[in-house]
């Protein structure tokens, strides 16, 4: 069972290309039956397990976990919604000697095993099986997803019929992004991969632990990075930023606006076009509280007009020509949430992965996707996906925060998309690490532990 950090994430098609491309199907599906008796033998201990099978290679997979938990001993029942259809699920069907239990008249066990659906989920499920699966999982103590959690669609996260949370899913072969993207990610409790032995060739991954330069002997303040925060008419959003940044390991930050007080680490200048000739920057944050003004669409273009890597957040987004992006060199990460992305780049099209491939595309520069599920994505085709927020994120400068964060991983030199990563990474574990109802103040900084 393999925590799901930095593996590859495959939509239907892309799994069953890869099945395909290894050949022996039913060599797969003895190994994902096997691999699924064996989590959930660990998972259940001695408890005794009842499996639903669907008609699909789902279903299969359900059939061959239950025998090979029978042949261990473990005490174990199958319902089926309907016999099976594929031959490969037959096949798996043909290895079940034990009695096959309607779902309607099913008895509840203390471990249900979902294996009514997986990929090839089309439709809604009809009542005929939603009510005794609901019925079944309220009366279990632990409910295990084989693959996904039946319902939810596999490519972009819909929730097609409302499954009963799932505490555990064994995501076959690879990630689908069901696994990440909400609101299907609920359901799925936690996700562990099962590794089936088969090449699962990706460009998106889920979100890992970030590679970030360390200080050493040979340091100092400007090679850490230098970030400069361009302040506007809400002071407060560009400090919190500023604070972030400087938690997050920047080793300079200045904030070009006004505003004074703590912290006194944080250089303050008044804004001026020319603060942002200092070739020593490493990032320019801009868009935290810049306000929608003039004198915001000032502050926007000289940002735009330097040669300087940036982090477009917030009201900046709001002003944002994207072809002034076609002509910089210089990396730009652009953050918004999901207001301000449908407000520069449309409803689009597909899953929050396509849609935010296809801005990314669009502007030429990373685009990370925020929300309860978080997407990054780079202009060649690269994705990175977080899903697992802490909710309590959802509290007033959590943004901002993050692009303060943003702008200290790209100042520290790292690519851009991993930078944009790697902050995302940071931001969501120092969430975990403030327990409820914390502030975007305490966010900040948590950064510095997390770091
Ligand atoms: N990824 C891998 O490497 C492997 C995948 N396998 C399994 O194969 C699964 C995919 O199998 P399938 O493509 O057969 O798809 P599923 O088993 O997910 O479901 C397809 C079947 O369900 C029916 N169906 C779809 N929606 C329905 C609805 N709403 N109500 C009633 N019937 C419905 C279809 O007509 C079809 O018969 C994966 O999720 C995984 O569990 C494993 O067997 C082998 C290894
Ligand atoms: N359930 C959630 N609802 C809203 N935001 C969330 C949630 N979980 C995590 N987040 C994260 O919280 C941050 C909110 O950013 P944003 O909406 O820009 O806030 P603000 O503008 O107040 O700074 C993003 O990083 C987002 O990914
Ligand atoms: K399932």
């Amino acid at each position: 069972m393999i925590p799901p950090d930095g593996q590859p994430i495959l939509t239907a098609a892309a799994m069953r290309a890869a099945e395909q491309a290894h050949g022996d199907l039913s060599a797969l599906m003895d190994r994902a039956g096997r691999a699924v008796a064996q989590a959930v033998a660990r998972l259940a201990g001695p408890s005794p397990v009842l499996i639903l099978c669907g008609p699909g290679n789902n279903g299969g997979d359900g059939y061959v976990a239950a025998a090979a938990l029978a042949a261990a001993g473990h005490a174990v029942r199958l319902a089926a919604v309907a016999p099976p259809t594929t031959d490969l699920a037959r096949a798996a069907a043909a290895r079940w000697t034990g009695r096959v239990e309607t779902l309607a008249n099913a008895q509840p066990a203390p471990v249900l095993v979902d294996a009514l659906f997986g990929t090839g989920l089309s439709r809604l499920l009809g009542h005929a099986i939603t009510a005794p699966w609901h019925r079944l999982a309220a009366a279990a103590q632990l409910h295990v997803a084989v693959d996904l959690p039946s319902g939810i669609a596999s490519d972009d996260g819909a929730v097609l019929s409302t499954p009963p949370p799932a505490q555990v899913t064994l995501a076959l072969a690879a990630l689908k992004p069901a696994h990440l993207l909400q609101p299907a990610a609920r359901y799925a409790g936690t996700v562990r991969l099962l590794d089936l032995g088969i090449a699962a060739p990706s460009s998106c991954h889920a979100i890992a632990a970030p590679t970030l330069p360390e200080p050493g002997p040979d340091s100092h303040k400007f090679t850490r990075g230098m970030v400069a925060v361009v302040g506007g008419a809400m002071a407060g959003a560009g400090e919190l930023a500023a604070l972030a940044a400087m938690r997050a390991g920047a080793g300079y930050v200045v904030h070009l606006g006004d505003g004074q007080g703590p912290p006194h680490a944080l250089v303050r200048k008044p804004w001026s076009p020319a603060a942002l000739d200092d070739p020593r920057i490493g990032a320019v944050v801009i868009g935290p509280g810049l306000g929608r003004d003039a004198a915001a669409h000032t502050r926007l273009d000289a940002a735009l007009a330097t040669d300087r890597p940036l982090v477009i957040d917030g009201d900046a987004l709001h002003l944002l020509d994207l072809d002034r992006l076609a002509d910089r060199q210089a990396a730009a990460i652009l953050t918004p949430h999901a207001g301000e992305f449908a407000a520069l780049f449309g409803k689009g099209q597909g899953s929050k992965i396509d849609r935010t491939l296809a801005a990314a595309a669009r502007a030429r520069a990373i685009v990370v996707h925020k929300g309860p599920d978080t997407v990054i994505a780079a202009p060649d085709g690269r994705a990175v996906v977080a899903g697992d927020a802490d909710d309590w994120l959802s509290t007033a400068g959590s943004g901002d925060v993050l692009a303060g964060a943003t702008g200290a991983t790209l100042a520290s030199g790292v690519a851009a998309l991993d930078a944009a990563a790697a902050a995302v990474w940071l931001h969501g574990r120092a969430a975990r690490r403030c327990g409820r109802s914390f502030i975007a103040d305490d966010l900040a900084a948590a950064l510095s532990r997390v770091r």
